[in-house]
């Protein structure tokens, strides 16, 4: 009989016991917001949380709401003007909200303005300026934590402009400075060129414990929801449980194992037989991006439109009369899942032509607009689209991502989500706002942790087509069932994207010129990187989308005959 000692039971540590309070307090304010969009001292409040519970991406999220309810209460003629006065005169300015009374703010402030005749003092005014500082302070510091230096710096250098001598500014000016030197190798006395200050980090990339949109993908329902879909555009095919192994970050000695670890998670099998050079899957998809600004591509599906004398199908929207469609399927499409949340708003110049360093960050940007206009158009929550839902994120637990930080360390390596102030926060508020979206009703669907769990899904599950002028990536998309396949170095399959993407049984396989077709029961095997390359070459090329060291059998063996001949 099994016995059950006290140490046997799970008594909650102080650690969880801490989180579990803040995670509730989160969402009470998330609650209170919903019932006051436009009161910026709860956003600031949430923020603090935010930082408490260590993800600070969301706590410069709401502090960056919060400051642009700053501005909306300072300037009259400003859309929310009312609304975000109204809901920080609810607040005490004798004594003022404790959010704000952190170090030497309230003293600082007192000292700048009692020096001033009292013009432009009315409560609220010196509520919202004092709230401002208090927003540049939790931007700085937690943009530095997420190693964003230029965007930390520029919020400090603006929160200093008002109350110059603020000890806590100055402080976190200090970190950055010394992150930045470390970070760019310069020695204690060369001067720090802020213009080359790096601006994108990491953050936490996991399912957050309130997200009740992340289902269960092994469930019944999952699988049955996704075959049933599948049923079309794969009918020999079904979603099922793969074991796959469990990646490594490099090299190891592992190759030669007869055994390695392995983790359960989806793929595509084949329910039939099918013949070599048959279509295996064939998927349309709308979630799709041209991060070129006059492109000719078409709007809905990223086809390659035929020169212009050419075209005899293409449609132009007649309302935008610049949006082009190959074809009535792809503007009819259009019209019913996304284009009327966009059409004639001014979001198509928004994040194109990128600079070269930008072009990958602008593609998932704009697979973020697009979801963003489908959700709004359709009303539907982002995250509850059926493109995206099902989608694997590579989420790490959050336990593991629930580490100390330190303001001299940067972000640790358990965080795996590339981040940066202006992708993940500010263009994406931008493009609502072009949308005619107010981003303070709208909340719940707006939320930075929704962004961010869109961005998780994108990377690695994204396919990309380089254009033909310089050879860089301009159109990218999602097809959420291709996507289901894994990666094989040996493939069975081989993949094209035109206007639909689809997946062809190789008529000869890689390994030992084999011949090709798939039998029942067999998975159906893609590739994410040239299968002609070197072993070496082909482990780099595709670490960045399996997330890391390919461990299958043709990598492992061709890795330990190499090393066998050394
Ligand atoms: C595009 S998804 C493929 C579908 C995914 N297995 C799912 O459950 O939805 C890519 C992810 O699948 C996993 N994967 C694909 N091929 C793999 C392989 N050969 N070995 C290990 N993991 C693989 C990796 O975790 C990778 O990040």
């Amino acid at each position: 009989m099994e016995s059950s000692s006290p140490s046997a039971t799970s008594v909650p540590d102080e650690r969880e016991v801490r989180r579990a309070a803040l995670v509730d307090r989160r969402q009470r304010l998330t609650d209170a917001l919903a019932l006051a969009p436009y009161d910026l001292i709860l956003y600031l409040e949430r923020a603090v949380v935010y930082s408490d519970l260590a993800y600070p991406d969301l706590a410069a999220g709401d502090a960056y709401r919060a400051l642009l309810l700053t501005d909306e209460v300072l300037n009259e003629g400003f859309e929310y003007h009312e609304q975000a006065k109204g809901s920080l005169e609810t607040h005490s300015t004798n004594p003022y909200p404790k959010v704000l009374d952190h170090g030497n703010l309230l003293a600082n402030i007192k000292n700048t303005t009692d020096g001033e005749d009292g013009d432009g003092s009315e409560p609220y005014r010196q509520l919202a300026t004092t709230a401002s500082v208090r927003c540049f302070q939790i931007l700085s510091l937690s943009l530095l934590l997420c190693g964003c230096l230029a965007s930390a710096s520029d919020f400090v250098e603006k929160g200093l402009k008002i109350l110059p001598g603020n000890k806590e500014l100055l402080e976190i000016k200090g970190y950055i400075e010394q992150v930045a030197r470390r970070r760019l190798r310069l020695k204690p006395d060369e001067p720090i060129d802020f213009h080359d200050l790096p601006d994108t980090g990491a953050v936490r990339r996991e399912i957050y414990p309130w997200n009740t949109y992340e289902p269960d993908r092994f469930s019944e329902e999952s699988l049955s929801f996704l075959n049933g879909q599948l049923e079309t555009m794969a009918p020999k095919c079904a979603v099922k449980v793969s074991c796959l192994p469990v990646l490594l970050e490099g090299e190891s000695n592992t190759d030669e194992y007869e055994i390695i670890p392995t983790c359960n998670q989806l793929g595509l099998f084949a329910k039939e037989d099918i013949a070599p050079g048959e279509a295996v899957l064939k998927e349309y998809s709308l979630l799709t991006a041209n991060n070129r600004h006059k492109e000719s591509t078409c709007d809905a599906c990223g086809t390659e439109l035929p020169p212009l004398k050419m075209q005899t199908e293409a449609v132009n929207c007649p309302e935008c009369y610049d949006t082009v469609f190959c074809d009535e399927f792809c503007f009819s499409q259009a019209n019913e899942q996304y284009h009327p949340a966009v059409c004639d708003k001014d979001v198509d110049s928004i994040a194109k032509d990128p600079e070269a360093k930008d072009v990958a960050e602008s593609l998932y940007l704009l697979l973020l607009a697009r979801l963003l206009a489908m959700s709004n158009h359709q009303e539907v929550h982002p995250l509850a689209l059926k493109e995206i839902k099902y989608i694997w994120g590579d989420f790490v637990p959050t336990q593991l991502n629930d580490i100390d930080l330190s303001v001299n360390a940067g972000p640790p390596p358990e965080w795996t989500l590339p981040f940066s102030f202006k992708y993940n926060i500010e263009i994406p508020l931008h493009v609502l706002e072009k949308m005619d979206i107010d981003i303070f009703e709208t909340l719940p669907q707006h939320d930075l942790w929704v962004f961010n769990t869109a961005y998780s899904k994108f990377r690695g599950t994204a396919s990309a087509r380089k254009g033909l002028r310089d050879g860089r990536p301009e159109v990218a998309a999602v097809h959420p069932f291709w996507c289901l396949a894994n990666h094989d170095c040996d493939p069975n399959v081989t993949w094209e994207w035109g206007g639909r993407m689809t997946l062809f049984a190789r008529e000869t396989r890689v390994v030992g010129n084999r011949p090709g077709g798939i039998k029942a029961g067999e998975e159906i095997l893609n590739h994410y990187c040239d299968v002609d390359l070197p072993v070496k070459d082909r482990r780099e090329w595709a670490q960045g989308a399996l997330g890391g060291w390919c461990m299958c059998r043709r990598c492992r063996d061709e890795a330990a005959a190499a090393n066998g001949s050394d």
